[in-house]
């Protein structure tokens, strides 16, 4: 398949969390080939913006040229620009077949203000020939303002597509502002620096793979939620990291996972048998969990089978845990349920978390394995490597070992197994 390539046109912010940087980074864990020209090198981090110098318009040109000479370029994504940038992009437009999707970064969150009113009135001319706005809320009404109070919709001769990002997103026509779509998001309890960047970047980068536009948001709002959920702890913040689990992704880990068991003489097989699962992000529902449609099972010789497939919506009482145990570790994607042993227990402690539930403690008309992993989380604070129960009535006790993917409960699992087998 011919490579796509995206043309990302923006400031340079040495952290990577924001700016062509992040922008690239977010094309390429998505699969297109990000293309960069630097019209600014803003050094930041995030506790302020400290500079912005830029580039000389010559050598944006020669930049352009560069890029133009070699390469066919479907999507220009811009995010932080200068007039001699607006002008030559302008002037490209008028040459060659691109959409352009523009992030209007007309300050950071660190309230460092990129765009005077004479470079916003540059951003007018821009807008006009954009594709797709994704102002923020405070970007757009800063916009629609300034075109009110400037008079400049005589300017407009098209009538681009805006998306008002926020916790929800809207999409709008700029002209008649009529919503289009309202996209739902999730809001986590962080501020991560280059969200913006990261979401209009993954919106153009689906748009370069071919997807509509609605799908293209609604896909991108996945990537900027992983990579808010993702984002790398910095002494002043977080710094977006994006991030992009998808159905393939999760199959993938289940199946290597699955790949790596067979490797270990994986012997602490519960008597109803193993199950592992592997979630999406922040999943709403066990349709949103893959696990086998069997189960992992004893056989004659000591050894295991492992019967079924691996499909979405295929386990409840894993994905159970997992939808439980989201609420406390967004990270937290993947468990699998291993065979319990009393000694086992004491000793696993000097290299695993380790929380539990007692059955008998159990409220009436509730989910055992929901209310179970609720309990153990709340008691350990978080979600600890291993939950375990000693059973009840006809209820086999079990350990149950959670992690970030399956490739790492299997690990896990590996290293309670190399622990079991030496004791
Ligand atoms: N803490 C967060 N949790 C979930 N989504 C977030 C978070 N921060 C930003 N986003 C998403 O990232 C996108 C861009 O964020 P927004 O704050 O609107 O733009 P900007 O970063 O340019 O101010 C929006 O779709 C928003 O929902
Ligand atoms: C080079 C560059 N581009 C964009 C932003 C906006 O990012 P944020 O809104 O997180 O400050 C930035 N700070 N630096």
């Amino acid at each position: 398949m011919e490579k796509h390539n995206i043309l990302i046109i923006g400031g340079y912010d040495p952290t990577g969390g924001a700016g062509v940087i992040a922008d690239a980074k977010t094309a390429k864990v998505l699969g297109v080939n990000p293309l960069t020209i630097t019209t600014s090198i803003i050094p930041q981090n995030n506790k302020a913006v400290y500079n912005k110098v830029d580039i000389p318009k010559k050598v944006i040109k020669e930049q352009l040229d560069a890029i133009f000479e070699d390469f066919d370029v479907s999507i220009v994504k811009t995010g932080v620009l200068n007039e001699d940038a607006i002008n030559l992009i302008l002037k490209y437009k008028k040459d060659y077949d691109f959409k352009i999707v523009c992030d209007p970064v007309l300050k950071s969150t660190t309230n460092y203000e990129f765009v005077d009113e004479n470079l916003l009135e540059k951003h007018v001319d821009l807008f006009n020939e954009c594709y797709l706005i994704t102002p923020n809320e405070e970007e757009f009404n800063t916009i629609i303002n300034f075109i009110e109070k400037n008079n400049l919709w005589k300017k407009f001769d098209k009538n681009p597509y805006v998306l008002v990002t926020g916790t929800n997103d809207k999409l709008i026509t700029l002209k008649d502002k009529n919503v289009i779509e309202t996209i739902k998001g999730k809001k986590i309890d962080k501020e991560v620096h280059g969200t913006g960047c990261v979401f209009s970047s993954a919106i153009a980068s689906f748009l370069c793979r071919g997807e509509e536009l609605i799908d293209a948001i609604k896909k991108a709002k996945d990537i900027v939620l992983a990579s808010v959920v993702y984002a790398t702890k910095t002494k002043y913040g977080y710094n977006s990291n994006p991030t992009y689990i998808n159905k393939e992704k999760v199959i993938k880990n289940l199946s290597y996972a699955l790949y790596l068991l067979k490797k270990i003489n994986f012997s602490l097989i519960p008597e109803v048998g193993s199950n592992i699962a592997e979630s999406l992000l922040l999943p709403n529902s066990f349709k949103d969990v893959a696990a086998l449609t069997g189960r992992i099972i004893k056989n004659k010789l000591g050894g295991f089978y492992i019967v079924g497939d691996i499909e979405f919506g295929a386990s409840e009482h894993i994905a159970k845990i997992i939808l439980a145990a989201k609420n406390y570790d967004p990270q937290i994607r993947a468990c699998m349920n291993i065979r319990y042993d009393e000694d086992l227990i004491d000793v696993l402690s000097e290299k695993f978390s380790i929380s539990s539930f007692d059955r008998k403690l159990e409220p009436p008309n509730v989910s055992t394995m929901e209310w179970g992993t609720k309990y153990a989380c709340e008691k350990f604070g978080g979600v600890p490597d291993i939950i375990y129960d000693k059973g009840g009535d006809g209820k086999e006790p079990m350990i149950r070992v959670l992690g970030v993917d399956a490739i790492d409960v299997v690990k896990k699992v590996a290293e309670i197994q190399r622990i079991y087998d030496r004791m």
